[in-house]
Formats: C-alpha cells, sequence, structure tokens
C-alpha cells in the first residue's frame, strides 16, 4: 500500500472523520442557542452569569483532568510529539483562567464563593474525574482534552465572526476562548490525539469514539443549563 502523502491532498486523521460521522451532535455543541444568543447580541444576562459561574466551578475540576495527562504523558516511552510541554502549557493557561473567572466574577457582580453546582456541572465534573483515573487510557483523555477545547474554541470563535452582533461587553469572554492562538493550541490537541488513536488498538479507538460523543452530550446539557431551560 502506498501510503506516502500526497501533494495537496490533506491527511485526514481519525478525529476528522468523527467530526464528519458526529457533525449534527457536533453542531448542536458549537451552534448552541445560548452561543447563537451572544452572537446576535439577545443574550439574558442572568444566563450570561449562570454560565460564568458554573464555568468557573468546571475549570477548577479540569485542571486535575489535565495535570493528570501530564502524568500518562509522562509515562509513556515515546514523547517524541512534545506532549508533556504541550499539556503543560494548558495547565499554565488554566491558572491565568481562574483568576480571570475571579476578574469577570467582581465585574458582573456574581459571588462565586456561593455558588453551588448545578446538576449538568455535577455530572459533568464527575465524567472528568473519571478520565483522571490511571485506568483510563492516555489516547481516550488526550482525545476528550482536545474535544473540550475544541467546543469552547468553535462556539466562542462563532461569535466574533464575519456579521456578529456580540454586545461588545462580552468581546472579551469571546476572545477568552475565540482567538487564533487558542485555535493553534487546539490544533496542536488534535494532532496528538490523531497520533494517540493512530497507534491505539481497536478497543481504545472505540472507546474514545464513545468518549467524544459523551462530551458532546455533556457540553450541549451545559450550555441548555446556563440558558435556564426549565427544569433545570
Ligand atoms: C463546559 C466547558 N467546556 C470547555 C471549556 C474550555 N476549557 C477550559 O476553559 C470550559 N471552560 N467549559
Amino acid at each position: 500500500m502506498d501510503v506516502t502523502p500526497k501533494p495537496g491532498v490533506p491527511c485526514r486523521g481519525m478525529t476528522d472523520t468523527w467530526l464528519k460521522k458526529h457533525t449534527l451532535i457536533y453542531t448542536g455543541a458549537t451552534r448552541h442557542p445560548f452561543i447563537l444568543a451572544i452572537r446576535d447580541g439577545t443574550v439574558d444576562i442572568s444566563a450570561f452569569k449562570r454560565w460564568l459561574s458554573q464555568d468557573y466551578i468546571f475549570v477548577r475540576a479540569f485542571v486535575p483532568f489535565v495535570a493528570s495527562l501530564v502524568v500518562k504523558a509522562w509515562k509513556k516511552s515515546d514523547d517524541s510529539h512534545g506532549d508533556v510541554e504541550v499539556i503543560l502549557s494548558g495547565l499554565a493557561s488554566l491558572n491565568d483562567e481562574i483568576d480571570w473567572f475571579k476578574k469577570q466574577a467582581s465585574k458582573w457582580g456574581v459571588d462565586l464563593s456561593v455558588v453551588a453546582p448545578q446538576k449538568p456541572t455535577q455530572d459533568y465534573c464527575r465524567f472528568l474525574e473519571n478520565l483522571t483515573s490511571p485506568e483510563v487510557d492516555y489516547t481516550v483523555g488526550m482525545m476528550a482534552y482536545w474535544a473540550i477545547e475544541t467546543v469552547y474554541q468553535d462556539s466562542f470563535a462563532h461569535c466574533l465572526g464575519e456579521g456578529s452582533k456580540t454586545p461588545p461587553e462580552l468581546e472579551e469572554v469571546c476572545q477568552r476562548w475565540g482567538n487564533g492562538g487558542f485555535g493553534n493550541y487546539c490544533s496542536a490537541l488534535q494532532s496528538i490525539a490523531d497520533w494517540c488513536l493512530l497507534k491505539a488498538t481497536d478497543d481504545e479507538v472505540s472507546k474514545a469514539e464513545v468518549t467524544f460523543l459523551r462530551v458532546l452530550e455533556y457540553e450541549v446539557e451545559f450550555w441548555n443549563m446556563s440558558r435556564g431551560i426549565p427544569g433545570y
């Protein structure tokens, strides 16, 4: 079999295949009514504040998950792709992000010390905690990391795109994840995830695909909660 890359023909990894195969649910997570409301300037400010306080809880739980990936990257024998440095720089950004959330909270008059996690936040945080276990493959974890970051990058970049009417006071929020630098970071995570998937067993690949779908479902639930759909 000829495996040499053809000029002009992009080399598609497993993650791109899944984005195509599951495009409906991916679009549901990245073009959610909450995001569309930010983009068209009709977002309810109480919904935005709810998102802000719940996401602060999420991000705190995200830190140990990403830290577990540093451990797994360090333990595996092949680090020719510099995975440890890539993940570590993500942890450093999360350190800034936690400060950023605190500043945003005081700007919007949200008291983070009294915020209780709602059910979708609890469920999503528990899912992250399960992924932190040493029993979960590095491949599955990296793929989840890429998917979680990419949903935010794609969603918030959409709020900054051509023709958006995002309120000026929310632009900084959209920039946090929608900026091109973060887009490049997501591409780096995607390359690592694709490389892992290329070498993974069939069992790991199918576990990773299920995990990919679960991430998208949790993201949709998180937006639903933020939007204040009755029942939350
Ligand atoms: C629910 C959710 N998903 C993804 C992200 C983006 N990662 C870190 O900030 C986030 N903040 N919150």
